[in-house]
């Protein structure tokens, strides 16, 4: 039987995608490339899957039916890409990311800087969406969260930047027919399910273990120093300060091996560590540092192998501790824009380290209908994620010359080639914008700037 035509499309996006990243473990990089196939899909899958419920429509019946259901094409509409020049189609109305224009999370503006510097999250205290209410999405333990492939697993973090290629202003990853009994309200990356961090009251840590005045007084210093642990109130403080277990570990041992399953996160309170994916070392770090986050985050396996550079002292926090603790609170601002970066082509490149230390560093702008966003001559210090409205890009002399929408991004130029704005972008709905800074920029996007170079509209071979 031949193949259908997605099927082929789907077979040949992977082709070109191989001859780009060109693997060394073809069959990781296959496994990781659909899972993450899949979770796109199931993300517009599930946006797409609550709009029609809320217009009356089942579009995932449990009724049989032979064929695949078409997950109707709107789903593909806005995966974002550079700014879509003109044209607005039915499609995109149906397009919703996480950051819908109801989302509490929003600030105003003038600005909502809410800022996060080292990785703070903006202070949402006014927000009601996914972390205002306690979060009980169920209230299965953690041994029942499914543990998916890490989408960006090692091979990829680790293989040498691709050949940046030129991403389409419409992604061409158009979600594919879904099978009949897809889920598509399981999550394949964070998940949710043991979250309670409103209702701690009544839980204690299983490894609970009151602390010495002396342990104290050291952990203070540790955990001082880490953001992660600055915005925690002081009965979640307490809790993580007593889960923890002190270990001491001799110079040379491995403390995490890649591709194990997450067990523990931890924090350097003495020595250094270094990190390997692959054989190559990619990183190092200090006393007040953590590290062994991802694989709890989300359940996918270890991404680097953790080894210790000297003797280090070191405080590990057990998974659930984590999980109910952490995973609600420090790391609120990556659950929140994991799967819109992970939807965005022109972030493809990164991996899901790379995307969270992206997520630490966005802050949030809000803009209502008229407010200018960027004004062309002056100089740049920010690049721009929409996450949902609409702006318009307009020049001196040209009048608009691009529209933008949710999911594009905007601001690059001038950050890339240290040149005024070349344009002035203004909003023209209530319009919601993730920002991250210029040193960001240069440090935290790693191969997609090249992508954004090949993107550059002011390009004169455009
Ligand atoms: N470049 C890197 N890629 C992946 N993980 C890294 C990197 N640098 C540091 N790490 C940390 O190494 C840890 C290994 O275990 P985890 O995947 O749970 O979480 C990972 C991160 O905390
Ligand atoms: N044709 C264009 N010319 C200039 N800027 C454009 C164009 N289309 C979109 N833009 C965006 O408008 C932004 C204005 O600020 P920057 O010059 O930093 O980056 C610019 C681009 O992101």
């Amino acid at each position: 039987m031949p193949l259908s035509s997605n099927q082929m499309e789907e077979l040949n996006l992977f082709q070109r995608k191989v001859l780009e990243d060109q693997p060394k473990d073809l069959l990781q990089f296959a496994a990781n490339y659909f899972n993450r196939r899949l979770e796109q899909q199931r993300f517009f899958a599930r946006n797409q899957e609550s709009l029609a419920l809320s217009k009356g429509i089942v579009l995932f019946p449990s009724a049989t039916r032979n064929d695949s259901v078409v997950a109707s094409g709107g789903l593909g509409g806005r995966i974002g890409g550079l700014g879509s020049l003109g044209g607005t189609d039915e499609q995109d109305v149906l397009f919703k990311t996480p950051f819908t224009e109801q989302d509490p999370h929003a600030h105003d503006p003038h600005a909502t800087h809410d800022n996060s510097q080292n990785g703070e999250q903006p202070d949402d205290s006014d927000a009601g969406g996914l972390f205002k209410n306690n979060f009980r999405v169920n209230q299965s333990s953690d041994k029942d969260i499914k543990k998916p492939v890490d989408p960006m697993a090692p091979d990829h973090t680790k293989s040498p930047s691709p050949q940046p290629t030129k991403i389409p202003r419409r992604s061409t990853l158009a979600p594919q027919p879904l099978p009949l009994n897809f889920n598509a309200q399981r999550r394949t990356s964070v998940s949710a399910e043991t979250m309670t961090p409103d209702n701690l009251d009544d839980w204690t840590p299983e490894n609970f273990n009151e602390k010495t005045g002396e342990q104290l007084a050291r952990l203070e210093k540790a955990i001082g120093r880490n953001f992660l642990f600055n915005k925690l109130d002081s009965e979640s403080k307490r809790l993580v300060i007593n889960s923890l277990e002190e270990k001491a570990v001799k110079q040379s041992q491995e403390i995490i091996k890649q591709g194990d399953e997450g067990d523990y996160f931890y924090i350097v309170e003495k020595g250094t560590v270094d990190f390997y994916v692959g054989n190559e070392k990619v990183n190092t770090s200090g006393p007040g540092s953590s590290f062994g986050e991802l694989a709890l985050m989300y359940n996918s396996p270890r991404a680097a192998t953790v080894v210790a550079n000297t003797d280090c002292v070191l405080w590990a926090l057990d998974r659930l501790t984590f999980r109910r603790i952490l995973l609600g609170g420090s790391f609120k601002k990556r659950i929140l824009y994991d799967e819109f970066l992970k939807s965005m082509p022109v972030l493809q490149s990164l991996s899901t380290y790379d995307r969270a230390k992206l997520a630490d560093a966005l802050d949030t702008e809000l803009y209502h209908p008229g407010q200018v966003i960027i004004r062309e001559g002056d100089s740049g210090e920010n690049f721009y994620f929409i996450e949902y409205g609409e702006a318009e890009v307009s020049k001196e002399g040209q009048g608009i010359i691009a529209h933008l929408k949710q999911g594009d991004y905007f601001g690059e130029i001038a950050l890339l080639n240290d040149l005024p704005r070349q344009a002035t972008v203004k909003a023209i709905k209530k319009t919601k914008v993730a920002t991250l800074g210029k040193s960001g920029f240069q440090r935290l996007l790693g191969p997609a700037v090249e992508v954004l170079k090949l993107n550059d509209p002011t390009r004169v071979d455009h």
